[in-house]
């Protein structure tokens, strides 16, 4: 408890350009913005609690062509490091609405990230963008803007949700990869929630409780879409929708918020 609570103070977070970031990702800032991507190099860039852990399981999948064994060699974290974590394009979008509650889960249980107070506390950092990794509009509009001029495929966790086949092969597609159906079908059955859910190599469960107190709300939480509306109150909604009118104003792009 101690630890947990200390470690929960040490957890501020810093800025690099007005986005706030763990300490350690701004302490080694020049590190992180010297990397250079190799021409095969596939970047994963999702906004937090998107569906990272998913994608990325999904691409390694892929990569080993459905050889479970081979995916069980190390913790999914391990198998794609994250670059902004010192220890070092691909943009998957959510709704940000199920972001946002997805996210104030986590701040809950993630002892290294800030708490979030109450619901109605966070649901203002949220819109504000002062959460850690910054704004979700910003991450989205930026990807979006960007999409056509570089190599990038854009996805959206709702479509995943949806026809998981049919994204799958579109990933698989853009690796330069041709998979059998059989194969596919067992990427599909791998990856799904419930398989994840019970991956100790994808459930962070080999993280210590210190930093992921599981008890308070578990990595693999629901993933659903339209959690939002257990959270949300009819004001708060209003408010969500005329914010996300301003500031995407412009941006030809429809997220679906349930299914
Ligand atoms: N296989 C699969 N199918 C559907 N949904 C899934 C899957 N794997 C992870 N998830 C859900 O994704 C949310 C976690 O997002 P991230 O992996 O981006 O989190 S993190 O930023 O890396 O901490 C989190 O969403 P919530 O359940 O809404 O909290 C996870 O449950």
């Amino acid at each position: 408890m101690a630890l947990t609570s200390d470690l929960k103070k040490q957890s501020q977070l810093k800025e690099v350009a007005g986005i706030p970031l763990q300490t350690a990702t701004v302490d080694n800032w020049s590190q992180i913005q010297n990397f250079e991507a190799k021409p095969d190099d596939l970047l994963i860039c999702t906004y937090p609690k998107a569906g990272t852990t998913w994608i990325q399981e999904i691409v390694d999948m892929i990569e080993q062509d459905a050889d479970v064994e081979k995916c069980q060699r190390a913790v999914i974290q391990h198998r794609h490091p994250f670059i902004e974590w010192a220890r070092p394009p691909q943009p998957s979008a959510r709704n940000a609405k199920d972001c946002m509650v997805s996210y104030y889960y986590f701040q809950r249980m993630n002892q290294v990230l800030p708490d979030p107070g109450t619901w109605e506390e966070y649901f203002e950092a949220f819109i504000d963008g002062k959460v850690g990794w910054g704004s979700w509009f910003d991450h989205v509009k930026g990807w979006w803007e960007k999409k056509d001029r570089y190599q990038v495929l854009f996805l959206f966790y709702e479509d995943i949700k949806k026809d998981p086949k049919h994204e799958i092969q579109k990933v698989a597609q853009f690796m330069g990869k041709n998979l059998d159906e059989t194969v596919l079908d067992k990427i599909v059955q791998e990856t799904s929630f419930e398989k994840m859910k019970e991956n100790p190599m994808t459930n962070r469960s080999t993280v210590p409780k210190s930093i992921l107190d599981q008890s308070i709300s578990p990595f693999m939480r629901k993933g659903t879409v339209g959690d939002w509306k257990n959270h949300f109150t009819v004001a708060q909604n209003e408010k969500f929708d005329e914010i996300y009118r301003k500031k995407m104003e412009g941006i030809t792009i429809n997220f679906c918020l349930e299914l």
